[in-house]
């Protein structure tokens, strides 16, 4: 098998909060092969943003990355000199962050945004700057004329291409798209995801999706990184994790959405109940609390991260009896008074 391009192994982020902390990535470890579309998934707080930005190093002032690897093309990112790390973004490593309007300036033209990256990171001369303007604008399919325009006359989901116009100036190697349909309508989620697959192909890039929503990652993605509570519980190809997931909370997020396609999907069923409070984790599996099949060691040993074949991997201490839960999980009963065992 080729080295992935990226692989991370037992991350920790931290949050300082007052006295305290909050382990916000407590030990993820996950690949990002070459030329993939690798979801990174989960209920919101479970710490896919802070994953994303901890790659990328650009991480809030009470935020720290106290431990793991982030192995990238031979160099471990976590341990990489800030000057060397400084170079890598934009270059090697693009990040589109949650909302469009976060990379945008509303007081600059997109051409001068563009501009900004083109000549000072990537140093390109003004002629070189404005052709590859018009060509990242033709890439994402905006008529190039619309250079001039400013970021509030673009619509949402315009906004989002120039985002990823922008992402994609310097050619980096990896991508990575914080929520990047999350606020648009599933026409124009649809548009976006179907461009970014086609890029992703035409430049044989790789692709962190950061969602919510595992119907988009139904409908982009080659790969799964499914998190809850700050640690990864199940991971692998796209088929294995949700035709046939093997952790209860992936059974569960499957029965939680909608299908993108627009197909009549049947009743969705929500996990009851929210993730932990970060500060005080629980002992045990942390999804056990709201876990339809819990046993009593489940409430306190950690269930490692383990592989059950090839290319997937769980954390559950029930993993072996995966078939057998996935079809108890098919049934709203099981949601809905929990704990069937
Ligand atoms: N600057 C911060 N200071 C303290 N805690 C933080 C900070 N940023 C995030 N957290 C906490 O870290 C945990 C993980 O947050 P994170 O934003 O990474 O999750 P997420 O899965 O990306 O959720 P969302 O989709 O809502 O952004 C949460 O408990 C969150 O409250």
């Amino acid at each position: 098998m080729t080295e992935p391009l990226l692989s991370v192994r037992d991350l920790k982020v931290s949050y300082k909060v007052g006295s305290g902390r909050i382990d916000a990535v407590d030990g993820a470890s996950f690949d990002v092969p070459r030329g993939s579309i690798v979801g990174l998934v989960g209920e919101s707080g479970c710490g896919k943003t802070t994953v994303a930005r901890a790659l990328t190093r650009v991480i809030a002032d009470n935020a720290a990355i106290t431990g793991g690897q982030m192995m990238f093309g031979g160099r471990d990112l976590v341990t990489l000199p800030e000057r060397e790390m400084n170079a890598l973004r934009w270059r090697d490593i693009a990040f589109v962050p949650q909302s469009a309007m976060n990379s945008l300036d509303p007081v600059y033209t997109v051409e001068y945004q563009l501009n900004e990256v083109l000549r000072r990171r990537g140093g390109l001369g003004r002629r070189d700057a404005r052709r590859r303007c018009e060509e990242l604008f033709e890439l994402v399919g905006i008529d190039r004329g619309r250079l001039s325009d400013y970021p509030h006359q673009f619509s949402g989901g315009m906004r989002q291409r120039v985002a990823i116009a922008l992402a994609l100036a310097l050619n980096p190697k990896l991508v990575i798209a914080d929520e990047p349909v999350t606020a648009l309508d599933v026409i124009v989620q649809r548009q976006i995801l179907d461009q970014l697959r086609e890029l992703q192909a035409a430049l044989g890039i790789s692709v962190i999706l950061v969602t919510h929503d595992i119907s988009v990652v139904a409908y982009i993605c080659d790969r799964t990184v499914v998190m809850y509570a700050g640690k990864v519980v199940e991971s692998g190809t796209m088929q294995a994790t949700l035709t046939e997931p093997s952790h209860p909370y992936t059974m569960g997020l499957r029965n939680a959405f909608p299908d993108l396609q627009g197909a009549a999907s049947g009743v969705l069923t929500p996990i009851e109940g929210a993730p932990p409070n970060l500060a005080f984790p629980p002992p045990g599996c942390r999804f056990a609390p709201r876990c339809p099949f819990v046993l009593d060691t489940c409430r306190t040993v950690q269930p490692p991260l383990e592989g059950i074949a090839a290319d997937h991997a769980v954390a559950c201490h029930r993993a072996g009896e995966a078939a057998a839960l996935r079809e108890k999980a098919a049934r709203i009963e099981t949601w809905m008074g929990r704990a069937v065992a």
